[in-house]
């Protein structure tokens, strides 16, 4: 897979492809959806993927609160993982959300990218304002004689699959349900960044994980598993939220403790994966009371992680 960010400059490779649009904030079941839809109409071409970062939602209103499921190196790598060869990330600025959706069609798509064929869900939306729909896609696309594939939402017992649905799950605590419609568990990658140096004291070293962009799962304790950057998979338990026992945490961190592991990881890029929510984050009356309460912790999320590598 090769990223490209910008697309006036696009090498041949990447010219003539089906290409499928969209976020693609997570690469979950209904994005895989599209993406098979996509290989389906197009068999003969090569996947391609054209998204946008950062996400448009977060350029027009960056005081909201951090919201990604995933980070953009990631999305690209699990894209890839599902056979698209190109990605190309469009860099979402001022001047690129003043261009209409005439623009876009003809320089990005067609100039661009030369596409042979675009597949996107039924709600997508693009150009200035987001004031072109797939009806209008269809009809400029139609004029060079390209197809269009409206992929109707996957949908599951409780509804259409999407990254909004997502996020509430990761927000609300139930992991293992987001992981369902992820296909895969959900996980937050990123440096270890140094810490009080407090954990060591109480026997839990814990590598310290800035949340970022990343949106904020519910606060509490996790059964994780950590993949570091050799390809290890070291099973763990992991705290995200304020430190209200310590009460100097002024925002939400992610802090994992791995078993059976002593080794240096500052600096180190891990991916951190929440398999399932064990209690929510307390303010205990000391440390004393927190490591007992840590140690528990460390054997339900053993115990846990060997339910869930049973299934
Ligand atoms: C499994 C686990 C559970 C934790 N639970 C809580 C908690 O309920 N309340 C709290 O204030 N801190 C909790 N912590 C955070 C500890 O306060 C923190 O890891 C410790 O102070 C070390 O901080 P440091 O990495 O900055 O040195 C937990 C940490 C771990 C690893
Ligand atoms: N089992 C382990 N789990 C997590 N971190 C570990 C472990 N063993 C050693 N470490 C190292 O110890 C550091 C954490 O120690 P800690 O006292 O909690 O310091 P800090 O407050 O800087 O996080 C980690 O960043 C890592 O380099």
């Amino acid at each position: 897979m090769t990223l490209y960010t910008d697309w006036r400059t696009l090498p041949q490779a990447v010219r003539g492809n089906a290409v499928a649009l969209g976020n693609f904030d997570g690469v979950h079941r209904g994005h895989v959806h599209l993406l098979e839809s996509l290989k389906m109409a197009r068999p003969d071409c090569p996947p391609a993927v054209v998204t946008f970062e950062p996400h448009p939602r977060a350029f027009f209103r960056p005081q909201d609160p951090p919201f990604r499921l995933m980070r953009a190196d990631m999305r690209a790598q699990a894209l890839s993982e599902q056979g698209v060869d190109h990605v190309v990330q469009i860099p979402f600025d001022a001047t690129f959300s003043h261009s209409g959706p005439r623009d876009f069609v003809r320089d990005v798509l067609i100039g661009g990218l030369d596409v042979a064929h675009v597949a996107c869900g039924a709600d997508f939306a693009f150009g200035h304002r987001r004031t072109g729909d797939v009806v209008l896609l269809e009809s400029l696309l139609g004029q060079h004689g390209v197809g269009v594939s409206i992929v109707p939402q996957l949908s599951d017992a409780s509804g259409p699959i999407s990254s909004s649905r997502i996020r509430r799950l990761i927000q609300e605590g139930y992991p293992e349900r987001a992981a369902e419609l992820l296909g895969r568990t959900w996980s937050i990658t990123g440096e270890v960044v140094q810490g009080d140096q407090r954990g060591r004291l109480l026997g839990f070293p814990t590598a310290n994980i800035a949340l970022g962009d990343y949106i904020e799962p519910a606060r509490g304790v996790y059964a994780v598993r950590v993949r570091l950057p050799d390809g290890r998979d070291v099973p763990g338990v992991a705290n995200v939220g304020r430190r209200p026992t310590i009460n100097d945490g002024k925002e939400s961190r992610l802090e994992a403790h791995l078993f059976d592991f002593d080794e240096d990881l500052y600096g180190q890029t891990l991916s951190v994966a929440l398999v399932a929510l064990l209690r929510e984050e307390k303010r205990f009356k000391g440390l004393d009371e927190l490591k007992a309460h840590i140690a528990c912790d460390v054997v339900q999320a053993r115990a846990c992680l060997e339910r869930h590598s049973a299934c």
